[in-house]
């Protein structure tokens, strides 16, 4: 039977490369097309292929970096030709089917044979992806009797086996947009703070890492209630309060890559909406100093005078306008793409802002809904250093932990000035010394305080009294203007 249909196809093919030698191009169109048909007649197999870059954003599949995973794990040992990646920080080697390849796999007692492909464009035309990573794709071939096994299960089960396998092996991403071509850039992510390194209070602590399970878990609730996949959050607090050390510890829970996003280099917003469709899902989407990255608080209100004035028909002044406009991320632009872009590709999306001056941010930013859960990065309390004490001193209970709590209740000091303080010359082996270092600068830094106290009682004793001077000199003169 086999051999008959490879006679017929054979055949066909012999055809077709005769046809392509001597027909002209509008019968070799059609007779071509005869000819696919003729194969598929003949042909009992079925192909699906699975290219690396479908898409209209040139965004990575998803569902390729998947089977080449599940391939490397399942059956890519069992090729012949194997492409061996990187080996970095002692990981083991991974091994990938070479360009041209095949691999078969069983899946229910059913043979699938899958091929990683590569073709060469003829035309070259400018992209700022390599051209050869555009047209890599996995084709998957079955017998047309296993259509139903493959659709509707086998092609699941790699999908949902690879991403198990991408996660599992997932070396954490720090990604920074590049100003120059305005790209992402990473490298490996590798900060070493986690929840249990943070200094906080552990109630807090707790909600926060509840809220990112919930999160994680809610991929059904977000869509059964027609949102969006994503969460934001809102860092503020003082410098060294550890909400750049929050972000790290957010990434090592969720194993999400970090997007440290610089907005002062995005050009405009079309460069924006293009980065931020790049990131890919499970990662968090840092803006630091939200504040400081742009005039957010003006340009709004800029843009919506704007465009109230657009009837002025001065044809300069529209210009500088419209190129005003152009040129800059504006904060519209930002709200319109957490509102609702995302949904659009795949959510599973985490977005941190910080800023130092919560009381800076236009209201529109931080309305619920936009940023869901706002914390606030404080001033380190007793129950957030013995943290500190652990992480730097090895130690969970001390004599002068009394005095340190005291002291933590008559003046602030920030979790970085605190572990500043705990990092001792020896080295954090002498817990005494370390300890009393920090008391002594709490005690100078309560005593600043008092100082400062003073200065202002000081200050507002003295406008009191020329207050009352002012008013007595001005009742005293209205009344010998009254006398004369
Ligand atoms: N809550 C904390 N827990 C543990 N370490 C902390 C904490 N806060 C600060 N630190 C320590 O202080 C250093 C500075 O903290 P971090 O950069 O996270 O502060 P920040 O709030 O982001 O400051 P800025 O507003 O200046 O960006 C960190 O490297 C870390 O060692
Ligand atoms: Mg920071």
């Amino acid at each position: 039977m086999f051999a008959q249909y490879g006679s017929a196809i054979g055949g066909l093919v012999l055809v077709q490369a005769m046809l392509q030698q001597y027909c002209p191009s509008e019968i070799r169109d059609l007779l071509e097309r005869y000819f696919h048909k003729g194969v598929s007649f003949f042909d009992p197999y079925i192909e699906i292929s699975f290219h690396e870059f479908p898409g209209k954003y040139m965004k990575r599949s998803e569902a390729f970096t998947a089977i080449q995973n599940y391939l490397t794990e399942n059956a890519a040992s069992r090729a012949k030709r194997l492409n061996a990646d990187s080996v970095k920080d002692n990981r083991p080697l991974i091994l990938t089917m070479a360009d041209h390849e095949q691999v078969t796999d069983e899946y229910h007692g059913v043979q699938i044979t899958w091929y990683a492909n590569k073709t060469v464009p003829a035309t070259t035309t400018f992209s700022f992806y390599p051209v050869t990573q555009n047209l890599r794709y996995y084709t998957l071939k079955f017998h047309r009797r296993d259509r139903k096994l493959i659709t509707q299960s086998y092609i699941d089960h790699v999908l949902t086996e690879g991403k198990a396998i991408v996660s599992r092996n997932r070396q954490l991403k720090l990604y920074t947009n590049d100003p120059q071509d305005s790209m992402w850039i990473h490298a490996l992510f590798k900060h070493p703070a986690t929840f249990e390194t943070l200094a906080m209070h552990p109630d807090k602590k707790r909600e926060i890492m509840n809220d990112l399970t919930k999160f994680t878990e809610g991929k059904e609730y977000y869509a059964k209630i027609g949102k969006a996949w994503k969460r934001g959050y809102l860092l503020y607090g003082p410098p060294g309060t550890g909400k750049s050390t929050m972000i790290a510890a957010m990434a090592n829970f969720l194993n999400y890559n970090v997007y440290d996003l610089e907005l002062t280099a995005v050009k405009d917003n079309t460069e924006l909406r293009r980065l931020l469709i790049e990131t890919s899902s499970k990662s968090i989407i840092v803006i630091e100093d939200i504040d400081c990255s742009l005039d957010l608080t003006g340009q709004r209100k800029k843009a919506e005078e704007e465009e109230y004035d657009m009837d002025d028909d001065d044809p300069v002044k529209k210009m500088t306008r419209t190129e005003k406009k152009s040129s800059k991320v504006t904060l519209s632009g930002l709200l319109n793409f957490i509102d609702g872009i995302w949904s659009a590709c795949g959510g599973e999306r985490i977005i941190v802002f910080t800023t130092n001056h919560v009381d800076k941010l236009d209201p529109a930013l931080i309305r619920s809904g936009r940023m869901d859960k706002h914390i606030e990065m404080s001033y380190c309390c007793f129950e957030a250093f013995k943290v500190l004490a652990r992480n730097y001193l090895d130690i969970e209970h001390h004599p002068l932990f009394e005095t340190i709590s005291r002291l933590f209740g008559e003046t602030d000091m920030t979790p970085a000035d605190v572990a500043e303080n705990l990092l001792s010359k020896s080295d954090g082996k002498d817990a005494e010394a370390c300890l009393g270092n920090l008391i002594q600068a709490l005690e100078a830094a309560k005593k600043k305080d008092e100082e400062e106290a003073r200065l202002e009682a000081k200050r507002e004793r003295r406008e009191k009294r020329l207050k009352w001077w002012r008013e007595t000199t001005k009742k005293a003169k209205r009344m010998l203007k009254k006398g004369n």
